[in-house]
């Protein structure tokens, strides 16, 4: 042992033991039994059914990007579900325990949460929130766009793709276990020294939180080297940078972003570790740490991992409006100089984190500026964003409703956090919830924006569309939802409600507290509309088929092949010839033409390696957790026995003839609408936008030789 442990630990288990299991608790027990049974249905059925291989087969030994993609979605799902539910017990607690005589109940003090439970809670709320719900879901659909937009086969890297889902899905694991086994961190999503410290934070709660954060950081650094190899390196003849679609772009920056500050993150929480488990002194004051260190390198990482979610959702807005409003982007350029600038900016905004620290006037007054700058960029965007819907033709899809949803979120969340980035108001406010308000309007602006993009590209990648009027119905309900829990929020704020308070100890702020119970009671009849939407989707999907250009008025090249993509994206990698390709050819006349010739195609394996080193590493952070060196070491030389394994075997991958390649591609074709009606009403083709016109027949669907008409 190289630190002295607080309690008892032995050689074999570690700090594991039977009284770890919470099943005295009277949530999280029936959560248990509800989590085994529903995970026992689940094996049943797929044995039943005989789907075992087929899961094995198609899914969790595959490297196709759109298929990972998928599963990143629904990784991100699940948690931003669980993440509501953390957000739904705060916002009931609160309401229950607000006023000085609230009554307790389950041997509570005030409500129905302790305050150690309540910390948890807010801990686990924020950490999967952000890097495990929104991250993944972000992640999920670069993948399956980004490659699609630039006309490329495939990731540069499959495996590490691969690997890089499986790793996160770890982490993922990892901070589930800590509700059935032990407990989790109470030091807020961002750690605080040196509260953190074993001396003060004796349980493994906070280990737990040092090695889910990890793991994600490593899941999230390996892709984003991935995309940026792929963006630099795969892109299809003609995709100059010039005619870069726009989501292509603002992923490129934000994964910038994250390949160069995780690593900070893995330092600060590195050195964590070492104070726990070595018994160093990193933050410690008096043994010659130094407890800023940590607030440093943390929101080091921390403020431009911010920009790393909100770029990508910058890029979704940037896809959903043109095509709704039948205009190209307005500005191009600029916007892309504002997406690096605010990449740049968010390098040199840290402090405004902790002003209240005490830097001193000047320091502060760099920092406030520098904070101020990134509005600019930001409107920037936000005058584009208006500036292509100015005399479009606005179409109000469900789509569309998400996109301008987040645009107010952004305006409200953004405004606020102009207010923040002054010290004398920072002052006042900081720790308090007006805080916790700006930053949800914030996080929810790309929870709006990817609601948008999975109904926008749905039908790329299901080949059917999502039912329109649940999608609205989802979004109304959401937006009041939002309306209803976070504008209080606002008003608790000015009132002076500090942020992670288990027990709001003044009576004035009941009303609003009740106010945003009701708005917990809206969310939950969105995330129905949600549900009912899936199913009725699919349930009349052979009604909503799609055509390659689903909604009739895309622009970028992801719209050229079938709907739902093959496996191998394009049949013939396409020759691009303009920025915003699909709508160029659409204007040329040449949406219906087709390749004359095919080549064979070469596409990776698919690995069970990716999905065993990824379950290597949750026992790895469990072990660690618990302090089980010697499964530690045992999961650690695993992981690298595969690793060489892999890097020794390769992989040449297969190759799928011509005739085959137009066998599947003719097949696709057959299986489409060959373009969806244009939706505006009355048979009336849209503006100057002809489907079918002229030019239909024989010819190359990559246009080889079409003149470069535009730059
Ligand atoms: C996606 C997430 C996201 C984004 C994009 C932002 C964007 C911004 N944030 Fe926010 N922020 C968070 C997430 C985010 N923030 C989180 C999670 C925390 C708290 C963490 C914690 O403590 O737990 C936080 C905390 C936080 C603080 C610290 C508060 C405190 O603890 O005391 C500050 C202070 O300056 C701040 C400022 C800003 C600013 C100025 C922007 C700017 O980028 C906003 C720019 C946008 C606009 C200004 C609107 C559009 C512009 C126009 C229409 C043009 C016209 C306007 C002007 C020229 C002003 N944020
Ligand atoms: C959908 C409904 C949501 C509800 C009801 C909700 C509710 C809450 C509440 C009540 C808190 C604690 C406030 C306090 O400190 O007093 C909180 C904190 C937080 N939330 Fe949410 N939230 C929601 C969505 C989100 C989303 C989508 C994200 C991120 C993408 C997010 C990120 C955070 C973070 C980072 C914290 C701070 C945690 C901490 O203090 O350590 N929330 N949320
Ligand atoms: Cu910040």
């Amino acid at each position: 042992m190289l630190v002295n442990l607080p309690g008892p630990w032995n050689p074999w288990l570690g700090r594991l033991a039977l009284s770890e299991i919470p099943y005295t608790n009277p949530i999280l027990a029936p959560l248990f039994v509800v989590v085994v049974v529903v995970g026992l249905l689940m094996v049943a059925g797929i044995t039943y059914y005989g789907k075992w291989g087929y899961l094995w087969k198609e899914w969790l030994t595959t490297v196709d990007h759109k298929k990972l993609g998928i599963m990143y979605i629904i990784l991100g799902l699940v948690m931003l579900f669980r993440g509501f539910i953390d957000g739904l017990m705060m916002r009931t607690q609160q309401a229950m325990a607000v006023g000085p005589h609230a009554s307790g109940m389950m041997g509570a003090i005030h409500g129905y949460l302790t305050p150690f439970h309540f910390g948890q809670v807010y801990s686990a709320h924020g950490l999967i929130m952000i890097l495990l719900a929104a991250t993944p879901l972000l992640v999920g659909i670069m993948n399956i766009v980004i490659p699609l937009q630039i006309g490329a086969r495939d990731m540069a890297y499959p495996y590490l793709n691969a690997l890089g889902l499986w790793i996160t899905a770890a982490a993922v694991v990892l901070i589930m276990a800590s509700l059935f086994v032990g407990d989790f961190a109470h030091n807020g999503w961002f750690g605080y020294a040196p509260i953190f410290e074993l001396a003060y934070s004796p349980g493994v709660g906070v280990d737990y939180w040092i090695w889910t954060l990890q793991l994600v950081a490593l899941g999230t650094t390996l892709g984003s080297i991935n995309f940026i190899a792929t963006i630099v390196k795969m892109r299809a003849p003609g995709m100059k940078w010039s005619r870069l679609p726009m989501f292509t772009w603002t992923s490129l920056s934000a994964n910038i972003i994250a390949l160069t500050s995780f690593p900070c993150l893995q330092v600060a929480i590195g050195l964590t570790a070492a104070d726990r488990y070595l018994g160093t002194h990193f933050f410690t004051a008096g043994f010659g740490g130094n407890l800023m260190l940590y607030t440093n390198l943390f929101w080091l990482w921390g403020h431009p991992e911010v920009y790393f979610v909100i770029l990508p959702a910058f890029g979704m807005i940037s896809e959903i409006i043109p095509t709704f409003s039948e205009k190209p982007l307005f500005g191009y350029v600029t916007m892309v100089l504002a997406t690096f600038a605010i990449a740049g900016v968010s390098w040199l905004v840290w402090l405004h984190h902790f002003f209240t620290m005490g830097m001193g006037p000047y320091v502060s007054t760099e920092f406030s500026v520098a904070t101020m700058l990134v509005g600019i960029p930001t409107g920037v965007k936000v005058f584009n964003w208006a500036f292509t819907m100015y005399r479009g033709r606005l179409t109000y899809t469900a789509a569309m409703c998400w996109a301008l949803g987040a645009l107010f979120l952004l305006l409200v969340g953004g405004l606020t956090g102009m207010m923040l980035s002054i010290p004398a108001i920072n002052y006042m406010v900081h720790n308090s919830v007006f805080v916790v308000a700006h930053f949800h309007m914030m996080l929810l602006c790309i929870v709006y924006a990817i609601f948008g993009s999975v109904i926008y590209w749905f039908p790329k990648v299901f080949g059917y569309k999502l039912n329109e009027a649940w999608g609205k119905a989802m979004f109304w309900l959401f937006s009041a939802g939002t309306a209803l829990v976070f504008i209080p929020m606002f008003m608790e704020g000015f009132m002076g409600m500090t942020r992670r308070l288990d027990w709001p100890f003044d009576p004035h702020w009941a009303p609003y507290l009740n106010i945003q119970v009701l708005g917990i009671l809206v969310y939950v009849l969105s995330i129905l509309a949600f549900v009912v939407m899936l199913y009725v989707s699919i349930r009349d999907r052979a009604q909503h088929r799609a055509a390659a250009d689903a909604w009739g008025t895309s622009r970028s090249l992801e719209w050229l092949t079938a709907s739902p993509v093959p496996f191998y994206n394009f049949a013939v990698v396409p020759q691009v010839n303009a920025r915003d390709e699909v709508a160029w050819r659409r204007e040329q006349g040449l949406s219906a033409q087709r390749a004359s010739h095919y080549d064979a195609i070469h596409m990776p394996n698919n690995t069970g390696i990716a999905i065993i080193i990824g379950g290597l590493t949750f026992v790895l952070g469990f072990a660690l957790t618990w302090r089980i060196w010697w499964l530690s070491l045992i999961s650690l030389l695993a992981i690298i026995v595969m690793m060489i394994y892999r890097s020794a075997k390769g992989d040449p991958g297969h190759v799928i003839p011509a005739e085959e390649v137009e066998c599947m591609d003719r097949e696709a074709e057959r299986a489409m609408p060959r373009a969806d009606l244009p939706r505006h009403s009355g048979g009336v083709l849209g503006g100057a936008i002809a489907y079918d016109s002229g030019a239909a027949g024989e010819g190359s669907a990559n246009l080889r030789g079409a003149p470069d008409h535009r730059p």
